[in-house]
């Protein structure tokens, strides 16, 4: 649940893709690595950018749905793994790449069809924090990131509240 999230975390595409670039670079020298799993959807933007990087050309996801906006359920599998990917799994040659880790469940869930893979975030909050392998920047458990995808471009008033 995330609906006691405080503060906003706005993210621009420049600087998601610099942070998934500095996870790239973070995971060059932990492999070599032969797949990359995104974990859609959010986890497909990283996940492309981290495959360009490391010249990984297989790239598989698997659909997790838990958040109806900020509020989370349960734990839906809507696409597993290919049956080739969980074979590669026990190479330990197989990456799982998301955006973030909040609570973990997204993840538990995950690493419990591939037990063996690197599982790897660009942000993480400190509840899941564990259960990633390898993240670039974390933000409090009370933050909410709002990822470019998500984002329009708008007004916001003045911090004095004034309105010009
Ligand atoms: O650690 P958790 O508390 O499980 O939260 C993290 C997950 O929540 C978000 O995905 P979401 O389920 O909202 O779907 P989306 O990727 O399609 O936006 C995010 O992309 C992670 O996958
Ligand atoms: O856009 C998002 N921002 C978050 O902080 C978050 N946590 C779970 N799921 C999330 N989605
Ligand atoms: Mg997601």
């Amino acid at each position: 649940m995330n609906q006691s999230a405080q503060k906003n975390f706005p993210v621009t595409w420049d600087q998601f893709h610099r942070d998934s670039r500095a996870l790239a670079w973070r995971l060059q020298g932990l492999g070599p690595f032969d797949a990359v799993v995104a974990i859609a959807r959010g986890g497909l933007v990283p996940a492309t950018i981290v495959a360009r990087e490391l010249n990984i050309r297989v790239v598989e996801s698997v659909a997790v749905k838990s958040y109806d906006h900020k509020n989370q359920g349960e734990i839906r599998v809507l696409k597993a793994v290919s049956p080739e990917i969980l074979e590669k799994d026990r190479t330990g040659r197989v990456l799982i790449v998301d955006d973030l880790v909040d609570t973990g469940n997204t993840a538990r869930a995950v690493r419990e069809m591939l037990p063996n893979a690197h599982f790897a975030t660009v942000y993480a909050k400190p509840k899941g924090r564990d259960l990633v392998d390898s993240f670039i920047t974390e933000v409090s458990q009370d933050t909410w990131i709002f990822f470019p995808w998500d984002l329009d471009v708008a007004y916001v008033p003045p911090i004095s509240g004034g309105t010009d």
